[in-house]
């Protein structure tokens, strides 16, 4: 028996409410970085300065003072004087609004065109794709600045259909980033949702698809306005700008490095204002780029040391002989409601481990929390996982990198989501075989080639050299967990990973899996709502309702002889009947649906759909009984397990109130 027979009691009585940790609502995240302060507030303060310096400017662009020519700063001209005696300051400032707005335009037009035709060629599939891809790569092959002249040459030094004009061109290169990412996107799961919901192709792209691509989008498009900027500056440092007396950066520049030797500080002003502009819009893309990463970190930093203080204290109950032991764990959304309170099992090497349940339970959250890979906004509260000899919880996302892959590697229940579209399959291995185990490239292709024959695939080679795309569903989960393999993993942890597959594959996969624990040693934690899953692959089983672990114990023993009632309900809706068994008339169901975070009832969190739930199930447990080797998290289960009774076929659980059951046969 080795699910960690945790006193039930214990779980409850430790399992404390999280207080919403605050967070700052309302300010992009982009502001949360010094970069993308000053980014945003110095691109702001130049176009409003450079709108509206008709109405400040201390002198007009054309006012010339020839007797205080090439004047440092001083009161008079707080930036000095041009070599005709014109005010620095009120130049710069007239001249700025040009090149900003005439590169936004750039990117209005670049993106206008270079998104659609993504999201188009994203959707429309190979054909279409092939396309606008080919007409893009001829856009992308004209050479850039000799068009631009050629194009000044005709409409002359006009520099906002000339940006216009870049925007088009510049579209190419927008198409190819954005295709990436849109194709991508389209791949996962909610998005097909959506499809299959009947939603149409522009509300998908606009509802599903163009939100996940916003980060990429505004990145390209800080990074691209500082290249517009520069190529606006050299046009006009050409003299493709505008005529004089009208200010220019780029005219600005070319005048000041005529007198580098006798002023050079002519040179510093608009220098500085072009170099810092550009470098304002990067440091915003680099802020917008890096959305998350100090959010996610701001936002753990207590829910973390809560957790790393019961870690500690849980050190000394190590179960003997277990690789993994997860205690107490809480995991909560940071600014709402606990997702999982409590929950603990233990692993022993090379066995497997069930976590089931219905939809909505958290056997996902706690499968990812082992690999700290819980979603952005969703922490670890409380508890402890210990891997081996080592605490999980609390550790740096550089030391939880020295773990992933290396001791703990997960596949996931859509294996085409979890390969990157974009590369080969032998890419794919090559690189992480390549970081894992310190070899060459022609031995880590000897080595993926291994891998994918040791997951049943025969012609590794083909394989290797093909796409995602041209894998079938089977094949490609076989990928993922040779993928897994790579570095050479003790546990795997496998979130649904046939839910995707039909059912033949289903049962190659499930095989697959059960030979490499025999052969390798393997432990594996499974994720599953199948219980002929569960029964045919696992050694133990943690049943999970409501954010908790119900009923653990080895699972044949829950499995034939299940205690909570909640266990019992399950295998009673269970449409899979061991060979040999009699075929039910009817399966069982469970009224109702499991209640969401935060809307968790006192006391037993199944009591509202259970048939045998009384007054005491509703009031908070005191202490639990134990029962068995297992844990049961049922305050009658001793007396239920007396009366020995079945969840009831035709038995509706009431959903709202809890009567005083009829308990067939139970005494109340
Ligand atoms: N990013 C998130 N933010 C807030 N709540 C979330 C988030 N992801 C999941 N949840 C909620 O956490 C709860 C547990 O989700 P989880 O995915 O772990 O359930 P599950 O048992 O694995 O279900 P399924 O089999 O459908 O994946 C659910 O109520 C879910 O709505």
């Amino acid at each position: 028996m080795s699910v960690l027979p945790l006193d039930a009691a214990d779980q409850v009585a430790t399992t404390e409410p999280v207080p919403p940790t605050r967070r700052r609502r309302g300010l992009p995240y982009f502001l949360r970085r010094p970069g993308g302060v000053f980014g945003a507030v110095w691109l702001v303060f130049v176009l409003v300065a450079s709108l509206t310096a008709a109405l400040w400017r201390p002198y007009a662009v054309d006012e010339q003072d020839l007797a205080n020519r090439l004047q440092g700063p001083s009161s008079a001209h707080l930036l000095g004087t041009d070599p005709l005696g014109r005010d620095i300051l009120s130049r710069i400032f007239t001249a700025g609004a040009l090149p900003l707005l005439s590169s936004l335009l750039m990117l209005v037009v670049a993106f206008g065109i270079g998104l659609p035709l993504a999201l188009i060629a994203a959707e429309r599939g190979r054909r279409t794709e092939q396309v606008i891809s080919r007409l893009t790569e001829i856009l992308m092959a004209l050479p850039l600045i000799i068009l631009l002249l050629a194009v000044i040459g005709v409409i002359g030094n006009k520099l906002y259909p000339v940006m216009a004009i870049l925007g088009v061109l510049i579209s190419a290169a927008v198409y190819r980033v954005m295709l990436g990412v849109a194709q991508s996107v389209r791949q996962r799961l909610y998005v097909d949702a959506a499809r299959v919901n009947g939603l149409g192709s522009l509300r998908v792209n606009l509802m599903h698809v163009l939100p996940s691509m916003a980060t990429v989008v505004a990145v390209q498009a800080a990074q691209l306005f500082g290249i517009g900027l520069l190529i606006n500056a050299g046009l006009a440092f050409l003299g493709f700008g505008p005529a004089e007396p009208n200010p220019s950066w780029g005219f600005m520049i070319q005048d000041a490095s005529k007198h580098l030797f006798d002023d050079p500080w002519l040179m510093v002003p608009t220098g500085l204002m072009l170099a810092i502009t550009v470098v304002a819009a990067n440091e915003l893309a680099d802020a917008i780029a890096s959305k998350g990463k100090a959010e996610k970190r701001g936002r753990r930093r207590r829910p973390l040391a809560r957790a790393v203080a019961a870690a500690t204290t849980s050190a000394r109950l190590a179960t003997p002989g277990a690789v993994l032991e997860v205690r107490d764990l809480t995991i909560s959304v940071d600014d709402g409601p606990d997702l999982v309170t409590g929950v603990g099992f233990a692993l022993r090497p090379g066995t497997v481990l069930g976590l089931v349940g219905e939809s909505g339970c958290g056997k996902t959250m706690t499968a990812r929390s082992l690999m700290g890979l819980l979603p952005d906004g969703v922490a670890i509260s409380g508890g402890s996982i210990r891997w081996t000899d080592r605490e999980l919880v609390g550790l740096s996302e550089t030391q939880l990198n020295e773990v992933r892959g290396r001791e703990i590697a997960m596949i996931s229940q859509e294996p085409m989501v979890a390969l990157d579209p974009m590369f080969s399959i032998a890419y794919q291995l090559i690189q992480p075989i390549k970081r894992f185990r310190k070899v060459s490239r022609p031995v880590a292709r000897q080595i993926a080639a291994e891998l994918l024959r040791s997951v049943g695939i025969v012609d590794a080679e083909r394989v290797l050299k093909s796409y995602p795309h041209q894998l079938s569903g089977g094949m490609a989960q076989r990928v993922c967990i040779a993928l897994a393999l790579t570095g050479e993993p003790k546990l795997l942890i496998a979130d649904e990973p046939t839910t995707a597959l039909d059912v033949t594959v289903q049962a190659e996969i499930l095989s697959l899996l059960r030979s490499l624990v025999k052969d390798t040693g393997l432990s594996v934690v499974i994720v599953s709502h199948d219980l002929g899953v569960v029964a045919d692959l696992c050694d133990d089983v943690a049943v999970m309702y409501a954010g908790e672990v119900v009923e653990s114990g080895a699972a044949a023993a829950v499995l034939d002889d299940p205690s909570h009632p909640y266990t019992m309900a399950l295998l009673g809706a269970n449409p899979h009947v061991p060979e040999g068994e009699p075929v039910p008339l009817r399966l069982a169901s469970i009224a109702g649906t499991v209640p969401p975070p935060g809307s968790w009832p006192t006391g037993c969190r199944f009591a509202t759909r259970c048939q045998f739930a009384q007054e005491q199930c509703t009031v908070p447990f005191g202490s639990l009984p134990a029962h068995g080797d297992g844990s049961v998290l049922c305050i009658r289960v001793d007396e239920l397990a007396r009366a020995n009774v079945a969840w009831e076929v035709d038995e509706v659980g009431a959903e709202t109130a809890v009567e005083p059951a009829p308990t067939a046969g139970v005494s109340s």
